[in-house]
């Protein structure tokens, strides 16, 4: 196992031995009809302040329960998370933009329910639209946007609760391979811009060699930190370099073995 540890680059105003979330002995175990499950087993993360984490693993495993463990949408069994940077901001799949309201709009509800006032909301939704490089998009509704557009909108709304925690899961899989490749670019500019931790859930290697600065790789039945593998090689990263595809290469034989050993269990 490879634990090289990565310093992030990003600011945060924490101190800088202080995780922006701590995960510490974390169980989760669900009940069903065939009974107890155990789906997440001692689980101990630190995500640095500015870190970009990739939980990586097979369908299944448990990465979405233990991203709602850390946001608070769910308790774990027992274990703590502790999130020191604050309440975390999500980011999911499906862009949840409300379709009756402009791209705009949407930011401005953040703003609002943040109690950013009401002349200051325009300005900042368009500097967060501006980040996502969606200028025009401000009067745009949903249907009216592209797939990729949408989660450019989602990725600004999340941007809008001003959170030093980004937690994002699955947010491009939904979208053709050349609409993700553009938005991991620009999410590493994002990342490194505004220095915030991000904590990204993915299935495919490919995502987390390109974004990550650590990946951290689950096992199943029961989800477990199987390898971790910590990623100095500089961005933009492209998988055709020969570190970026060796390291793919890697990852991708642990992922296969943590497969056929949960299919032998
Ligand atoms: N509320 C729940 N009640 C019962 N079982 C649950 C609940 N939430 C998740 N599970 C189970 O926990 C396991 C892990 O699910 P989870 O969605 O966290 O996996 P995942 O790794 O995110 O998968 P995918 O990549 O397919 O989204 C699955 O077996 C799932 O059925």
């Amino acid at each position: 196992m490879t634990t090289e540890q990565v310093a992030a680059p990003g600011a945060a105003s924490l101190a800088p031995r202080v995780p922006a979330v701590r995960v510490a002995g974390v169980h989760k175990t669900f009940r069903r009809a065939e009974g107890m499950q155990t789906v997440l087993q001692d689980i101990n993360i630190d995500v640095l302040p500015g870190e970009f984490v990739c939980l990586l693993g097979s369908s299944g495993c448990g990465k979405s329960t233990l991203l709602n463990l850390i946001s608070g949408l769910d308790q774990p069994s027992s274990g703590r998370i502790e999130v020191p940077a604050g309440r975390p901001a999500l980011m999911f799949q499906e862009h949840a933009l409300f379709p009756w309201l402009t791209a705009g709009k949407n930011i401005e509800l953040v703003l609002r329910l943040r109690g950013v006032p009401k002349a200051e909301r325009r300005t900042r939704a368009e500097e967060l639209l501006n980040l996502v490089r969606l200028q025009d998009a401000y009067g745009k509704r949903a249907h009216e946007l592209s797939g990729g557009m949408r989660q450019r909108v989602a990725l600004a709304r999340a941007l809008a609760q001003d959170s030093q925690v980004l937690l994002m899961d699955e947010p491009f899989a939904a979208l053709d391979a050349i609409t993700r490749d553009v938005l991991h670019e620009e999410l590493t500019r994002i990342w490194e811009t505004t220095g915030i931790s991000v904590v990204f859930v993915t299935h495919n290697v490919r995502e987390a060699v390109r974004l990550a600065q650590r990946i951290l790789l689950m096992s199943c039945r029961p989800g477990r930190v199987a390898h971790e593998w910590g990623i100095d090689l500089p961005q933009p990263r492209r998988p055709e370099d020969p570190d970026v595809a060796a390291l793919s290469v890697e990852i991708t034989d642990q992922l296969r073995e943590e497969i056929r050993r949960h299919a032998r269990d």
